[in-house]
């Protein structure tokens, strides 16, 4: 994709080579059926070209400014016949072979994948093959019970048939042997070793040290664009608030991205942006060293790599000199009887997997860590930017959210963790936010023997396999009025939070079996600590003729940022008489 800087100084991604299609103001239902989704359309919500004001502001230097969103560079696209050819040589299979025209694949592979999945859903049902190449294919899989299979045999020592493939193949010049896209013994290994340093009291320090001072510190940023009536482009903003909150939680390392523009923060959105560019590559040119020394997309994406690993080295060395003999039997003695170890001082996840005597290399150690900085970043930052985008469409929803959040926290700034439990609705609006809108959108595996789908689907050894969560969080045969934002859906406020055991698969956006987030209780105490630090201070606007339209690579995107005027807010008063009470 290539960076386009709009008016506003904005990196705006040209990858997807749409024309914007336009909807009445009224028609705010995302629905990519709706649109009939051709060639050439866009989910909008606006009818009007986004909004070009000179006074439009950035919360922190980055801000989308300076900021490459896009990353490297372009990536390169199937010619329409070698999809022709393959959609006769695939169509062998018990599985329903989907009517895609190579427009639409040259769709999906520049980056509105997830939106033509859905229309191929509705035309072909809930398993079908999409192949893309001369002799590739995606069996693509929008049912929850085949999703469940696929998922629950993924690494699973009893049952093993599915592995990462594709994203491990894409992602490994960032991630090295890290454990989110390592499989076998090794990914075991280390998610058993990493997965125990997320412990309760970790996350209630979290909470009080950097999701709450993070999301004050926002608060105070967005104070002179609400004096001034700016726009603010929230979208930049949470990714912003989400670096510097992942950034100190792995390895109390601030990049001060709300304030600063350094270039570990472009190097990091560089590398994210090549892995999704990867994945998208019909020709992986880039597993040829000759080659990939020659193209500047490849040059630039190894030299932010290489800037993150030098980074990260650092502080593991200067880590690796704070903790001394006598922390690290106390942290043994802790983590041996099965308990939580945490430096108090710096309760970081590096310095807990050095305390903990990890018997492992420096490299393995800085792919891990670089494996939780990815995983934890763009995720919590878009399912902040979608909730906070729905709940102020659904004025109904935000004053529900408000009135609990003044409840709860009175006139205290920021939740603890008791809050955070409280806190029930604002969770509820985070997970309804994350169905219709789930980073990733899509799941990716590869079968390493031949398999048999629940309904009699036939996989062949090697297939690669899509699952497409955002399908099935939006099909009609799984959930009543999906288009809808209810976070009422899941039941009563005192009932369990949804996830995939509770909904059978139906609702899976950290999904589920052995290679489920690791870090999912971190990201929902992150986004429902952010929201009502921000909704307890300020009322936020929709900036009027703007076009929201969706892209995306690991995550969901708006194609042009969400430009927001904030409001400062006064908490109700019957909340605050209930504090002083
Ligand atoms: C709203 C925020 C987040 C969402 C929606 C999300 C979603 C996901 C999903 C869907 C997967 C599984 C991918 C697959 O099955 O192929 C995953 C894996 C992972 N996530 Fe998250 N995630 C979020 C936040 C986080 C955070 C905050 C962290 C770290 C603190 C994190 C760390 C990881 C890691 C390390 C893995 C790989 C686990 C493994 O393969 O064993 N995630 N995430």
């Amino acid at each position: 994709m290539q960076a386009l800087q709009n008016k506003h100084g904005l990196a705006r991604p040209t990858g997807c080579r749409h024309t914007q299609a336009t909807l009445p103001a009224a028609s705010r239902v995302l629905h990519p059926s709706r649109l009939g989704l051709k060639r050439g359309s866009h989910i909008v919500y606006s009818a009007s070209p986004p909004p070009e004001t000179s006074e439009q502001q950035n919360v922190g230097p980055s801000g989308g400014k300076s900021i490459d969103a896009a990353g490297a560079g372009k990536s390169s696209i199937s010619p329409a016949w070698l999809t022709q050819l393959n959609m006769l040589w695939s169509g062998k299979g018990n599985i329903p072979v989907a009517d895609a025209k190579p427009d639409d694949i040259q769709d999906l592979l520049g980056g509105a994948l997830f939106q033509a999945l859905y229309k191929w859903m509705t035309e072909t049902g809930p398993v079908y093959l999409l192949p893309t190449g001369p002799v590739s294919s995606f069996l693509v899989i929008s049912d929850p019970a085949a999703a469940k299979h696929v998922l629950r045999a993924s690494d699973n020592p009893q049952r093993n048939v599915y592995v990462k493939g594709l994203v491990a193949e894409v992602a490994e010049f960032l991630f090295g042997d890290g454990f989110a896209i390592a499989g076998g013994d090794l990914w075991k290994a280390r998610r058993k070793a990493v997965a125990p340093s997320l412990h309760k009291a970790y996350l209630a320090t979290m909470i009080d040290r950097v999701f709450g001072p993070s999301a004050l510190f926002l608060v105070d940023k967005l104070k002179t664009p609400s004096k001034t009536g700016a726009p603010v482009n929230m979208e930049a903003a949470f990714s912003q608030l989400t670096l510097d909150v992942i950034g100190k939680a792995v390895f109390n390392y601030n990049f001060d991205a709300l304030t600063t523009d350094s270039p570990i923060i472009q190097a990091v959105y560089t590398a994210l942006k090549e892995t999704e560019s990867r994945a998208t590559d019909l020709f992986p040119y880039w597993k040829i060293p000759f080659i990939a020394a020659l193209v500047p997309r490849q040059r630039k994406a190894q030299e932010a790599v290489a800037l993150i690993r030098q980074t990260t080295n650092d502080l593991i060395r200067k880590c690796k000199e704070m903790v001394d003999e006598e922390e690290m039997a106390a942290a043994s003695a802790a983590t041996a009887e099965g308990g939580e170890y945490m430096n108090t001082s710096d309760p970081s996840i590096l310095r807990f997997l050095i305390a903990a005597r990890e018997e492992v290399s420096s490299t393995q150690l800085r792919d891990d860590l670089l494996s939780m900085l990815v995983a934890g970043h763009e995720t919590t930052g878009s399912a902040l930017t979608w909730t906070l985008h729905l709940l102020v469409q659904n004025p109904d929803k935000m004053a529900k959210a408000q009135a609990e959040i003044d409840a709860v926290l009175q006139d205290r700034p920021q939740p603890n963790f008791d809050d955070f439990r409280e806190l029930r609705y604002v969770t509820r609006c985070v997970c309804e936010s994350m169905r219709l809108y789930p980073h990733p959108p899509v799941l990716l595996r590869r079968a390493t023997m031949p398999d048999v789908l629940p309904g009699g689907y036939e996989v062949p050894a090697g297939q690669d396999v899509m699952i497409s969560v955002y399908n099935i969080h939006h099909s009609k045969a799984v959930w009543d009025d999906p288009e809808a934002f209810e976070p009422e859906r899941f039941g009563p406020l005192d009932g369990p939070t949804p996830n995939e055991q509770n909904t059978d698969f139906r609702y899976i956006p950290f999904s589920g079996g052995p290679r489920k987030c690791v870090g999912d209780q971190f990201a929902m105490m992150e986004a429902v600590v952010a929201l009502s630090v921000l909704l307890k201070n300020f009322n936020f606007e929709l900036v009027p003729n703007q076009t929201i339209g969706m892209t995306t690579g690991a995550t969901i995107h708006t194609t042009n940022g969400l430009y927001m005027t904030v409001k400062e807010r006064t908490p109700a008063a019957a909340a605050l008489a209930g504090a002083t009470a």
